[in-house]
């Protein structure tokens, strides 16, 4: 079973493209999507659960095509969303049962079940009362225990870590590596920091401007590798733009084009592309470093030494 297939999968948002020409295979495990604050991460969630039907391309979660089984998908998914959506007045263990519920559990199997998840991920005595005087951590667990009560074959979780202090997103983290290992259940987990990703995740796709930028297993994400950086006297986007149609990601910073070296066929690409758009070349250079570092979001300035 593929756990995600994409081919070409696109969404716009009027004149906004939130995700654009997205091929990829991902294989069932905890799976992390990493990318900055807006590059898409949220519509691609969406689309895999059938919520938001793709401008073009295609979609199949689970071997389910989003576009035309929606329902079924969603039977099979828990979803965590970012954003808060608890009833203040009501306790994490009627909302929790209530969930159970509406997913189509009896009575009794739907207590049982909450009881049991909320202690897995977390809530004791504390579970009996308003959510509404919870903390963001708390309030984070009964989101997730939520998303795991009718017991799906693969949660997903928007921004799990998201406004939690170093302790909690610690013990966020720990939780979904518990979810993978001790449920045997698939894990898509965003965020916008890779490096915590890399801890729990045994693949991580990293998107950019709702484009694919990666996707590795974390072991091969965590080795050093070659990268080549490419400075420009000029808009480096058509230069990115070529290197793309040719199957090369690359990251721009300013007048900056950095992509990773898999081959020095490379060389001879950019210097074509840079002469062929009559751009100047200003530097090109080979640099190590992991790949971590060379997809990490708003870095800023880490390309201005030597
Ligand atoms: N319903 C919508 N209507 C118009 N534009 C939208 C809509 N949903 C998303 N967008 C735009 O699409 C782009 C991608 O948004 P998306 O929420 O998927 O990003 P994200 O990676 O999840 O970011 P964040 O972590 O901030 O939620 C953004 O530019 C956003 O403004």
């Amino acid at each position: 079973m593929t756990l995600i297939s994409t081919r070409a999968l696109t969404k716009r948002f009027g004149k906004v493209t939130a995700v654009e020409d997205l091929t990829v295979d991902v294989a069932p495990g905890v799976v992390g999507l990493v990318g900055a604050n807006g590059a898409g991460k949220s519509t691609l969630l969406k689309m895999l659960l059938g919520l938001v039907q793709p401008t073009s391309g295609s979609a199949q979660l689970l071997d389910l095509d989003v576009a035309t089984q929606g329902t079924d998908i969603r039977e099979r998914v828990g979803y965590m969303p970012e954003h808060d959506c608890l009833p203040p007045d009501v306790s994490a263990t009627e909302f929790v049962v209530h969930m159970a519920r509406m997913s189509g559990l009896p009575t009794t199997a739907a207590r049982e079940r909450s009881a049991d998840i909320l202690r897995h991920v977390g809530l004791y005595e504390e579970r009996y009362r308003p959510m509404g005087g919870y903390s963001t951590g708390m309030r984070q667990r009964v989101k997730l225990a939520q998303a795991l009560v009718h017991d799906p074959d693969l949660v997903m979780l928007d921004e799990p870590t998201n406004g939690l202090d170093p302790a909690g997103r610690d013990d966020m983290l720990g939780l979904i590596r518990r979810i993978g290992a001790e449920f045997g259940i698939s894990v898509l987990v965003t965020s916008h920091l890779l490096g915590e990703l890399e801890r729990v995740c045994e693949s991580v796709v990293v998107i950019d401007g709702g484009r694919l930028l990666r996707h590795s297993s974390t072991v091969e994400m965590t080795t050093e590798t070659t990268a080549l950086l490419v400075e420009v006297d000029g808009e480096v986007a058509p230069l990115a733009a070529l290197l793309g149609q040719h199957g090369v990601p690359t990251r721009s910073q300013g007048r900056q084009l950095e992509m990773q070296l898999d081959d020095d066929a490379l060389y001879d690409l950019v210097r074509d592309g840079v002469a062929g758009l009559g751009l100047g070349l200003v530097r090109i250079e080979r640099r190590r470093h992991r790949m971590s570092e060379l997809f990490s979001t708003g870095g800023g300035g880490r390309a201005d030494g030597s």
